[in-house]
């Protein structure tokens, strides 16, 4: 028999949504699948910030050699000024290496807290949580449970189940919290709450891990986004940190990320340092150059940084527009629901409430594609299709 006899059929991906959007030939359909953001003409959007900074990159002439294992060291240096804020206390004690991309930050993550983490092998990630969370976690060897998170009568947070089960983990346990624009809810703790998460984590002497893939593309504010990671680690809590330049500067197929831990001292960060060398370096030895230059020239040279600011906040204000237009023709078309959620939450998704029976019904009746989970990427909003999805979302929701 042949050697893959045993190989089972696996469930489509992800990325299932957009074959069965390719196979509708209905002009009028739409789709809001996928994290990625689209242009008000639905295209997907360079942005101008990184044609400029790669330009400037192909004209330095540069080589291809290998980078470092921890990759093209003024991309780390500067990611890690934007995450933690150019003041820090963290930023000279802190261990950060370029990873492919975000998922490739959480992998590096999940691997080193598998090798070193000195308490339970396991990782509490919030109910929902991105997909790819769990299988991500759980290939690197670490048991994953769950936190409670999204409350679905208010379409909020649970704040008092999220607490509860931190408070209710055994103590030194490792959490990880979206920092900002969370998948697939769009819904974030205020300020105030995390202050209260920061100091129940603290008691507990747990562990936080923080995934960061939207920083400026959630509120539009760099800063902003990424009050979590810097309260925390202003508290004193030596987090872990994936980051991601997919969303923010576009550069999904690029494959920018970086992982970063806060060590406790330039002692403890030399070790720490050491040990996420060993690790990469049979992985995939080192990582791609050319994303990471573009992220690099934009990051540290102050014209274009300030142009992708403003191009950031662009692409968050049509999101937030495109939130406030659905919720305005559900409204019109005499829909009796509450629909503040469409326009509280934020990022890239909103979570609908809609049920998979009523997600598979817009697919089929409406060709609307989305994830079962009711989430909508509100990137895939225009002003052109914003009326046609508020009447399909009335029709099977009512
Ligand atoms: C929370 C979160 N963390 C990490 C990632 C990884 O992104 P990357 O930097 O490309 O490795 C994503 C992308 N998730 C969106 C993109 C498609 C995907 O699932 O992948 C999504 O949920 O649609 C996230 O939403």
């Amino acid at each position: 028999g042949s050697t893959w006899a045993n190989v089972p059929q696996g469930p489509p991906a992800i990325l299932g949504i957009t074959e069965a959007f390719k196979a509708d030939s209905f002009d009028k359909k739409i789709n809001l699948g996928v994290g990625a953001y689209r242009d008000d003409k639905g295209k997907p959007y360079v942005l101008p910030s990184v044609r400029a900074a790669e330009q400037k990159v192909v004209s330095n002439n540069l080589n291809k050699e290998y980078a470092g294992i921890t990759g093209v060291p003024e991309f780390t240096k500067s990611a890690a000024v934007l995450a933690y804020g150019k003041d820090s206390s963290a930023l000279d004690r802190l261990v950060i290496t370029q990873s492919i991309s975000g998922t490739g930050a959480l992998r590096i993550g999940g691997a080193f807290l598998q090798r070193f983490y000195p308490g339970a092998k396991k990782i509490y990630i919030p109910n929902p949580s991105w997909a790819n969370h769990g299988a991500v976690f759980k290939d690197s060897g670490l048991e994953v449970d769950k936190y409670r998170y999204y409350d679905p009568k208010s379409i909020g947070l649970d704040f008092e189940g999220m607490v509860a089960d931190l408070k209710a983990a055994p103590k030194g346990s490792i959490f990880l919290f979206h920092a900002c624009a969370h998948n697939p809810t769009g819904v974030d703790p205020t300020p105030e709450q995390w202050k209260e998460i920061s100091s129940v984590v603290k008691e507990a002497g747990h562990y936080a891990f923080f995934d960061m893939a939207y920083q400026g593309f959630a509120s539009g504010d760099t800063n902003k986004d990424a009050f979590a990671v810097r309260h925390f680690v202003a508290e004193g809590h030596n987090i872990c940190l994936a980051q991601s330049f997919a969303k923010n500067m576009g550069l999904y197929g690029e494959r920018v990320g970086a992982f970063s831990i806060v060590a406790k001292d330039a002692e403890e960060k030399k070790r720490i340092d050491s040990q996420v060398k060993i690790l990469v370096r049979p992985l995939y030895s080192n990582p791609p150059i050319h994303g990471a230059r573009i992220a690099a020239e934009i990051l540290n040279d102050a014209t274009l940084h300030k142009q992708w600011l403003a191009e950031v906040k662009e692409m968050a204000d049509r999101i937030i527009t495109m939130r406030a237009l659905l919720k305005d023709n559900l409204e019109k078309l005499g829909s009796k629901h509450d629909w503040s959620h469409i326009t509280s939450q934020i990022g890239m998704f909103a979570y609908t409430g809609l049920t998979a029976a009523q997600m598979d019904s817009l697919a089929k009746e409406h060709s609307v594609y989305a994830t079962k989970d009711g989430r909508i990427s509100v990137a895939g909003i225009t002003s052109e299709n914003v009326g046609r999805l508020a009447e399909a979302i009335y029709k099977v929701k009512g």
